[in-house]
């Protein structure tokens, strides 16, 4: 495993401490997510059962023969686990890079404890150096584009991609976020944006980064 997995792996295993027996649990998307949806294996007789964030992590949760509900029969969550592309002390994040944006936002916003499981590298002073995903709407595609050029943005649609719910992402360069609750709001009003890969609304409750010192925790 490369040093970059292993500390992916080691903030994955330091979030099974919120783990609770017969919890439904929220499941995120990528490749830290991956990691603790493996070791989600281990204590799958204790869960009741998770809620995946996309279509990848549900197939892979379900090879493991871990229970995937649906959010809508599952109603509130205690807890959800998931990775981001850029974090800041404040845990405000950003989050797209695979483009589970989406279905990511709702599933943060029905859990009343999102932990956020990241290598150190993933921590930003300011938010922005990532491209920021935004899910949007096939037909406002031009319109949204034009908008964010306006805002300063430089918006590339992601080539060859179609989100969970059939729509498309533009990632936004060029973009110094100083004030990401702001931003995360303006964008949102533009007519066919679905979803802005800014959690600074719904920020993470708990941060847990590892790093070559071991791993800590920001709340
Ligand atoms: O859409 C994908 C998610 O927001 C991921 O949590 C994010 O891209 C981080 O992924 P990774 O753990 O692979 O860096």
């Amino acid at each position: 495993m490369s040093n970059a997995d292993q500390l992916k792996k080691a903030a994955a295993e330091a979030a099974l401490q919120y783990v609770e027996d017969d919890m439904i649990v929220g499941v995120g998307t990528g490749s830290t997510a991956n990691h603790f949806i493996d070791l989600l294996a281990g204590m799958k007789a204790r869960i009741e059962g998770t809620v995946a964030s996309s279509e990848v992590s549900a197939e892979r949760l379900r090879k493991h023969g871990i229970p995937v509900m649906d959010l809508n029969s599952a109603g509130q969550l205690p807890l959800y686990v998931d990775g981001a592309d850029e974090a800041t002390e404040h845990l405000h994040l950003i989050k797209g890079g695979g483009g589970a944006l989406t279905r990511e936002k709702i599933v943060a916003a029905a859990s009343e404890k999102f932990v956020c499981i990241a290598d150190e590298s993933k921590l930003v002073g300011m938010l922005g150096a990532f491209p920021l995903p935004v899910e949007v709407i096939p037909m406002a595609r031009s319109f949204v584009a034009r908008e964010i050029l306006k805002m300063g943005g430089q918006p590339e649609l992601r080539q060859g991609f179609t989100t969970d719910n059939g729509n498309l992402i533009l990632d936004i360069h060029n973009l110094h976020i100083a004030n990401p609750v702001e931003l995360e709001g303006q964008l949102n009003q533009i007519a066919g944006v679905v979803t802005v890969g800014i959690f600074a609304r719904r920020p993470a409750d708990v941060l847990i980064l590892s790093g070559k010192d071991g791993v800590r925790t920001l709340r």
